[in-house]
């Protein structure tokens, strides 16, 4: 259970976890590397210990310790057929992506998840990986877990896609390394691209273009020795918009990943009216990073759907905690993906953030929240979603009073440590 009160102000300078989206795929790619990689600013969050978990036991030797990571691998080629069940624990990432990898491997695997995983759709992966010839079977005609998965010999494929989802995008990129001659995939809007940049570092020749990405088969990995994982810009959204929201708030958060796929929540916090700034633009393998500076100003309410939606998909919990502070109306459209996540976070959100007195309704697609309703803390429940129950702790320093949020161990999914950063701002 955690338990915050109203802020008088924050400030100050931090730093928060590693990106988990980068982090996953710095274990997973190694392992697919012949050789020795270093990995620092490794997220040691649940999510991403899965991911260890599951190249372990195709033999894969991996040393963890804080957010160091070394790996090391004998390759693709040398991924051993697991003794036992992988589990992806609570992670969409590590089940979709792994699914691509073991698509293209010579052996049987089953995958199987926590309740969340149980209910969240695989047939977006299980779908285009059949076409390129996996065999994969799941639960209720391979829609959920537990997934079976024997690969082997695929064919390239071209895939339009129905949702912008990195997710499905570097499952098929991962099990088109393996393939007969290029696959491509198609997406609606570009979705987070830290898959063709990493693999790109790793050597490999990855054709983006716009509305899609190709890859040609038989490619190898070459590890790139050292890897240094940026801050993720999805666990400093909690404290960007705290500062933004809170009257005299000021934070600066440093080392943070600002991959243009990954940053529409500052374009959102600009267009409200927030002050912010980056300093230090740097590249660490591929992956833009800078420090990020924030102050308090008056907010106002906007309207945020299309091509930006999957640039802040994971970041839409917290603005709209921010939009109860803005003056005016905020409406989150063409977000029906929020449906799908570790809960449905449309209703989630709703549901809270009214407890606390908010003026917000659900729409199909997203929410419209009115601004400006006086907030009280109340007794809240995370539904074992890491980033509800980071939003809405958030949401409980600018209400009056207590709030209580059960459920907080969830947070350990991405951000170990929140509660001790946000203790170290608030004032
Ligand atoms: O590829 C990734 O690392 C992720 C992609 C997104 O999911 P979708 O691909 O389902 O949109 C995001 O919500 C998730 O937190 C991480
Ligand atoms: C949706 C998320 O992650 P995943 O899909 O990997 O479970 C998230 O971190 O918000």
């Amino acid at each position: 259970m955690l338990k915050v009160t109203k802020a008088s102000t924050i400030s100050g300078s931090i730093t928060v976890p590693g990106d988990k989206s980068i982090s996953h795929r710095a274990v997973m790619f190694s392992s697919l590397a012949e050789g020795k990689t270093v990995i620092s600013g490794f997220l040691p969050g649940a999510d991403c210990l899965s991911t260890i978990s599951c190249f372990k036991k195709m033999g894969v030797n991996i040393e963890q310790n804080g957010d160091q990571v070394v790996v090391e691998s004998g390759g693709l080629d040398q991924l051993e057929e697991p003794h036992e069940v992988l589990d992806v624990g609570n992670s969409g990432t590590t089940i979709r992506l792994i699914s691509g990898i073991l698509s293209g491997l010579p052996f049987h695997s089953t995958l199987v998840g926590d309740e969340s995983i149980a209910k969240r759709p695989m047939k977006r992966v299980v779908t285009p990986l059949r076409q390129m010839g996996a065999k994969i079977d799941g639960r209720q005609g391979g829609e959920y877990t537990p997934l079976s998965i024997r690969g082997g010999q695929l064919q390239g494929i071209e895939y339009h896609s129905s949702v912008a989802s990195a997710q499905v995008k570097s499952a098929i990129l991962l099990a088109g390394l393996r393939a007969e001659g290029t696959t491509t995939v198609y997406e609606p809007h570009l979705s987070r691209d830290h898959t063709e940049r990493m693999l790109s570092s790793f050597g490999v020749e990855v054709q983006s273009f716009l509305g899609g990405v190709s890859i040609r088969g038989g490619q190898l990995l070459v590890q790139p020795k050292q890897i240094q994982v940026p801050g993720d810009i999805s666990s400093a959204a909690f404290f960007l918009a705290a500062a933004a929201m809170i009257p005299g708030g000021s934070l600066t958060i440093k080392n943070v990943g600002i991959n243009p796929t990954r940053t529409g929540m500052i374009d959102v916090l600009r267009e409200m009216g927030a002050d912010l700034e980056l300093k230090q633009e740097r590249v660490w393998n591929g992956e833009p990073v800078a420090d990020l500076v924030v102050r308090y100003s008056a907010l106002k309410g906007i309207e945020i759907g299309g091509a930006i939606i999957p640039r802040l998909i994971d970041e839409i919990p917290i603005i709209a905690v921010l939009a109860t502070q803005a003056e005016g109306r905020t409406i989150i459209k063409d977000a029906e993906e929020l449906k799908v996540k570790e809960t449905n976070r449309i209703d989630a959100m709703v549901s809270e953030l009214r407890k606390m007195g908010a003026k917000i309704e659900a729409t199909e697609d997203g929410m419209i929240i009115e601004g400006g309703a006086k907030m009280y803390g109340a007794e809240c429940i995370s539904y074992g979603d890491h980033r509800i129950a980071m939003a809405m702790a958030i949401a409980g320093i600018v209400s009056e009073g207590e709030t209580i949020i059960q459920g907080d161990d969830a947070i350990y999914v991405s951000f170990p440590g929140f509660d001790d950063t946000l203790k170290q701002i608030l004032k």
